[in-house]
């Protein structure tokens, strides 16, 4: 599949790929989580932390090599700062929460490019330009790409019109994924609907349910509310210092805005807890 070319100065980004296999009896894989990291959050890394965990309990892989990909801003999606901001904001966090994770910028720089593309553009550099790995025996050996995603962005791949069937063949047929289930969106609704690609998705199941996402931290950080731990300290000070999210009201140091702020939260939450008190909460088994 082909693109506009990469963007100007780049260069793929391979300083914490394994090269080496540890047990030459797996089958090496690459992670990439495409998405628009506006900003990135804590699930966004401890995704590749459960899919680590899941291939070494239940698959024959060894994961060598973990991406974030951000979008590019011709995706036009609301809420996404530029690409320069949510790529800094995902490097900050790869290199400071991450011994082993790694921000590629090629389709964040340039105009959209589908996943299929992308996942092509991973494999063509890490196997045909840096030859993929090696065993202890020196033997070379292909890297398999592989998705990282939710289950909300799977869901989406049953809707009409989103992706076409070719590129779903390329990526579930060829590729394949692992899938992160996220709550309100259903899993086994969104697979049944892809059922001929069953054998190349991978499902995992969250243990400790994280129900964060971009959209939350956005409207907290609009609302001066606190997004502390939610998300790494260091991409929240980037934040601070660029003044990021703040487009939908003054700065959160404006006392007045802040109380007002206050007001809203907590009418929102009595009408939550009013229109749910008919209903026990649901407890995740
Ligand atoms: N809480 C979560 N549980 C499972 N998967 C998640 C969660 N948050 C994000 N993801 C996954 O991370 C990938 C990148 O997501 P994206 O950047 O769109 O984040 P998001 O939090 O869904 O963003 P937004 O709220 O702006 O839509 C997607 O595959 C998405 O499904
Ligand atoms: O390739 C496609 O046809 C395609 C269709 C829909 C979404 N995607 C990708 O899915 C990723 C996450 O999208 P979103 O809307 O959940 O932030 C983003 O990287 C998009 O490029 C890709």
């Amino acid at each position: 599949m082909s693109t506009d070319g990469p963007p100007n100065n780049y260069r793929f980004p391979h300083e914490r790929l394994r090269r080496v296999l540890q047990d030459a009896s797996k089958q090496p894989v690459v992670l990439v989580a495409c998405g628009s990291f506006s900003p990135v959050t804590y699930l966004h890394l401890r995704m590749f932390e459960m899919a680590i965990d899941y291939a070494r309990q239940n698959a024959d892989f060894e994961i060598v090599g973990g991406y974030l990909s951000p979008v590019s801003d011709m995706y036009k999606k609301p809420g996404l700062l530029s690409a320069e901001h949510r790529v800094n904001m995902c490097n900050i966090a790869a290199s400071r929460d991450s011994t082993w994770l790694m921000v590629d910028p090629w389709e964040a720089f340039q105009s959209y490019q589908r996943t299929a593309v992308v996942l092509d553009h991973f494999d063509h550099e890490i196997n045909d330009v840096l030859g993929g790995v090696q065993t202890e025996d020196g033997e070379h050996r292909r890297v398999r790409i592989m998705l990282l995603a939710g289950s909300d962005l799977i869901s989406t791949m049953s809707e009409p019109g989103v992706w076409s069937e070719e590129d779903l063949d390329h990526i579930l047929g060829r590729y394949g994924c692992f899938i992160v289930e996220r709550a309100g969106s259903d899993i086994t609704q969104a697979t049944d609907a892809l059922a001929k690609w069953r054998h190349n998705i991978y499902i995992i199941s969250q243990m400790i349910q994280n129900d964060v996402s971009s959209t939350k931290v956005r409207l907290f950080l609009r609302r001066g509310l606190s997004v502390r731990y939610l998300l790494p300290a260091s991409v929240i000070e980037y934040i601070d210092q660029n003044g990021l999210y703040l487009d939908e009201g003054p700065n959160h140091t404006d006392l007045q805005y802040r109380q007002q702020l206050h007001r809203d939260w907590d009418r929102e939450h009595e009408k939550s807890t009013a229109s749910s008190s008919t209903s026990a909460p649901s407890v995740k088994s």
